[in-house]
C-alpha cells in the first residue's frame, strides 16, 4: 500500500509539475482530505509560515542587468495582450513562478532526516544572495510547446576565467528543458541529455534558453534545446534530452 507522505509528495509534485499558480491552490484544498495528508501540513503553513503565499524568485530584482530587466519585459508583455478594444487577456506566453523549496514535513523522517526535509532547497535556488549565481525566469508558450528562458549567470559560476562554468549551464538546460517536458507530460526525469558547447558565456551577462518539444513516444519526451545571446545571432550551447515519465512513487520506493 502506498505510505501517506508519498501519495502527498505525489500530488505537490504534480502541482509543481503545472506551471499554474491554481495548481498549488487546488493542492491546497486537498488538505481537507483527512487520510492522505496526515503527515503533511497545507502547502502554505509548510513553506511559509508568515504569509499564504510562497515566494516567487524568479521576479525582477536589483541585481538584474539592463539588458534582463528589457527581455523580461519583453516576454512580460506576451504574457497579457490587449485585444482592439482595449480589454486585457492572456497572451501566448505564461511566466512560470520559482519557488525554491517543493516540501517540508511537518513529522515524518521516513525517506530523509528531518534535518534534510526542511533544509533542502531547489539547487538553483540555493544560493541567497541575489545575482550571485543562477538568476533565471522562465516563459512557457505551451500552444508552440516551447519556452525561453532569461538567464543572468552571476559570478559564482565561474569555470574557465571569466566564462560561466559548463556545469552550470548544464544544470541552467536541465531545469529548463525539465520544466518544459514537466509542463507538457506532467512529472518526468531526465533520462539522458546531449549537450555541445559552441562558444563560452561571459560571466555576468544575459543569455536566453530556448526549449522546445521535438516528439513524444509512450513515456518518453524528447526535446530540444539553445543557449543564444539574447539577440539570438550567437550561438553559446546546444542540446537535446529525453525525459521518462515517472510514476512519483518510483522516486520513494513506493
Ligand atoms: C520549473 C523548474 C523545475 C525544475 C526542473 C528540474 C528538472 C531536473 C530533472 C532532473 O535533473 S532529474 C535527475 C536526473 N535524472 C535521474 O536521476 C534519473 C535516473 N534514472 C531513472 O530514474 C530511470 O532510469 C528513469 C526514470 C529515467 C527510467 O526508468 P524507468 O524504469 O521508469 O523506465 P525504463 O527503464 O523502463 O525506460 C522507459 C523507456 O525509456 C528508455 N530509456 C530509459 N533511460 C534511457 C536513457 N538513459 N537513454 C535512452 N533511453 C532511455 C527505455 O529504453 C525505455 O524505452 P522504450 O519504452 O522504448 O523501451
Amino acid at each position: 500500500m502506498m505510505r501517506p507522505v508519498a501519495k502527498g509528495l505525489i500530488s505537490i509534485i504534480r502541482a509543481f509539475s503545472n506551471p499554474n499558480v491554481a495548481g498549488i491552490l487546488r493542492l491546497q484544498t486537498q488538505w481537507n482530505s483527512p487520510s492522505a495528508f496526515q503527515n503533511i501540513r497545507p502547502l502554505s503553513m509548510s513553506l511559509w509560515p508568515f504569509s499564504a503565499q510562497p515566494r516567487d524568485f524568479s521576479l525582477p530584482n536589483a541585481s538584474w542587468s539592463p539588458e534582463m530587466r528589457r527581455v523580461y519585459d519583453h516576454y512580460i508583455a506576451l504574457c497579457e495582450v490587449e485585444t482592439i478594444g482595449g480589454e486585457k487577456k492572456t497572451g501566448p506566453w505564461r511566466k512560470l513562478p520559482s519557488y525554491n523549496r517543493t516540501l517540508k514535513y511537518a513529522k515524518g523522517g521516513t525517506y530523509l532526516s528531518k534535518m534534510i526535509q526542511s533544509k533542502a532547497r531547489l539547487f538553483t535556488r540555493s544560493i541567497k544572495e541575489h545575482g550571485a549565481a543562477f538568476e533565471y525566469v522562465i516563459f512557457v508558450n505551451k500552444q508552440e510547446k516551447r519556452c525561453v528562458c532569461v538567464f543572468q549567470a552571476g559570478r559564482l559560476l565561474e569555470g574557465p576565467p571569466g566564462h560561466v562554468h559548463g556545469g552550470a549551464i548544464a544544470t541552467m538546460i536541465d531545469t529548463v528543458m525539465g520544466g518544459l517536458a514537466a509542463c507538457l507530460s506532467g512529472p518526468i526525469m531526465t533520462a539522458n541529455l546531449n549537450i555541445s558547447y559552441r562558444s563560452p558565456i561571459t560571466l555576468g551577462s544575459v543569455v536566453l534558453i530556448h526549449s522546445a518539444l521535438d516528439h513524444v513516444e509512450g513515456r518518453k519526451t524528447f526535446l530540444t534545446c539553445r543557449v543564444t545571446s539574447t539577440d539570438e545571432t550567437k550561438l553559446h550551447t546546444e542540446a537535446t534530452a529525453l525525459f521518462v515519465s515517472i510514476n512519483v512513487g518510483h522516486l520513494f520506493g513506493t
